[in-house]
């Protein structure tokens, strides 16, 4: 992926539906509770009479199933739906997932959120063995996989395959006679399953879409289990025991929806925990708490609570400009926050404002957010931050492959400070924050991966690991500094 449209950017949403007439349309809702994991490309398969049939395309759900027909035509007792932001293989169409394999027998969809870290060698292998990809993403090597297994039956087949892939996933796959769900080792993206109220089954990203399709949670899916939803009911089992579960961090930090749960815990109470947490460790010398819209602004009551600092409105979002944009340049990326967010003069004028973010990324929000509350009179700007910096790139679905444009990679926090133009800031600590979400106690890093923040991946990185060595090597950082 070119670096220059590089951002936070969110990840790829999964909804699957086993055993309702008003599958595809229940996908079609749901997937719209996900869509800011990923607005790059939509997808639906559905289980037609004659078959899985598929509706795709790149663009919001709203551009690609723009006629009621789009729906109409795969409609069935079951779908597959996927919501797109690449981590592998670019913006092209035919990566729009779900992706939909016809054999001679079957046919199979398959839809990914996360990314493997074995693709590139295991597509070089398939390759020379005579494989012939249709994508150029990391999700298409577990068909090939599953394809290739010696093994007897499908099952047994898609545990073989499941057990070669690396990194981080959460796939889902329909055919014509299941649903399979499988997340990876560490459990590093979410994966839930629901009921709806006639029975169907429901597989999905995050509880905020069983919420809105009127489905019952059910559970968490561990990490390295493998759920089959077919005909003869729910049947769940473990396609690897060695597991140890990591969930990212930034799924609580930025990615997941506030009213979503992850193994139990509440995102938007974990963000206020953050928040709490940051005020304890960076307190400000402020008049008024002000939280960057949207996802930092749980952290932001946090803080506000903690400190006793009054929270107020010194900054709005437009809603009609997308959670994440991408621009090719610097100059329109500074546009774009101006598009996005503006400040509120009335509140900021003469007031001297803790200015809580979730994360500083490449730094572009922060100061352009800056500059706007400065020329609306701010006297002085404490920045807090409700996660540590991040320096370490990810490997497992967020597309920060690489620390040339992490800011807190390349610079000291006083380096930072200066560059925003902010009189203070301040970031919580990993302790802290792993304290806040509190996952299990007892695993390391409490349940969570914060390799970002450590550099302490959980898992080995294949072929990214040559590459983050050498960047590694050509870089000094102060893991431990959170304040200047
Ligand atoms: O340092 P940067 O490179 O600017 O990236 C960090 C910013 O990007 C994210 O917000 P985003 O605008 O994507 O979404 P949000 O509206 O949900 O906060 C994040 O919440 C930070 O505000
Ligand atoms: N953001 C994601 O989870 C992406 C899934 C997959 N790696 C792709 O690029 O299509
Ligand atoms: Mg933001």
């Amino acid at each position: 992926m070119p670096h220059e449209i590089k951002e936070l950017n969110e990840e790829c949403g999964l909804f699957g539906v086993w055993g309702d007439p008003n599958a595809v349309p229940i996908t079609h809702l749901g997937l719209h509770t996900l869509q800011h994991r990923g607005q790059e490309g939509a997808g639906i398969v559905g289980l037609t009479r004659t078959g899985l049939r598929r509706h795709y395309g790149l663009g919001l759900l709203s551009e690609v199933f723009a006629k009621p027909a789009d729906l109409a035509e795969i409609a069935g007792n079951a779908a597959l739906g996927h919501v797109r932001y690449a981590t592998a293989g670019g913006r092209l169409l035919e990566n729009i997932q779900p992706l939909l394999f016809r054999f001679s027998t079957e046919a199979m969809a398959l839809a990914h959120n996360g990314n493997l870290t074995n693709a590139l060698t295991l597509r070089r292998q398939l390759e020379d063995t005579g494989a012939i990809f249709h994508t150029t993403s990391d999700t298409e090597v577990l068909m090939h996989l599953l394809r290739r297994s010696p093994q007897p039956g499908f099952i047994g087949q898609l545990k073989e395959a499941l057990n070669q892939v690396h990194g981080g996933f959460a796939f889902l796959l329909l055919t014509e006679t299941g649903l399979y769900a499988a997340v990876d080792p560490n459990g590093f993206r979410p994966l839930v399953l629901g009921r709806l109220p006639d029975g169907g089954v429901v597989i999905c990203s995050e509880t905020a879409a069983l919420d809105a399709v009127g489905a019952k949670f059910v559970r968490d899916i561990e990490p390295g289990e493998l759920v089959s939803v077919t005909a003869a009911g729910v049947h769940t089992e473990q396609y690897t025991t060695h597991t140890q579960l990591s969930v990212c961090a930034m799924e609580f930090i930025y990615f997941a929806r506030p009213d979503s749960q992850i193994h139990g815990v509440n995102v938007h109470q974990a963000r206020v925990a953050m928040g709490r947490r940051l005020a304890q460790e960076q307190p400000a010398d402020a008049d008024i708490v002000v939280g960057v819209p949207n996802s930092s602004l749980s952290a932001a009551m946090g803080y506000a609570r903690e400190s006793g600092i009054p929270y107020d409105l010194g900054l709005v979002k437009s809603q009609y400009v997308a959670r994440t944009f991408i621009q090719p340049t610097q100059a329109l990326r500074e546009l774009a926050v101006k598009r996005k967010l503006s400040a509120v003069r009335a509140v900021v004028e003469g007031k001297s404002i803790a200015l809580i973010d979730d994360s500083i990324v490449r730094g572009t929000t922060s100061m352009q957010l800056v500059k706007l509350l400065r020329a609306a009179g701010a006297k002085a700007v404490h920045l807090r931050i409700a996660s540590p910096p991040l320096r370490f790139p990810c490997f497992y679905g967020i597309d920060i492959q690489s620390t040339h444009e992490l800011m807190a990679a390349n610079h000291s926090v006083a380096e930072m400070r200066a560059m925003l133009g902010v009189d203070s800031l301040g970031f919580l600590s990993t302790q802290a924050l792993e304290e806040s979400i509190d996952l299990d106690p007892s695993a390391p890093h409490h349940g969570l991966c914060t390799a970002y923040f450590t550099g302490d991946y959980p898992t080995p990185l294949y072929d990214y690991a040559a590459t983050l060595h050498k960047e590694l090597a050509q870089l000094t950082m102060n893991v431990s500094e959170v304040s200047a």
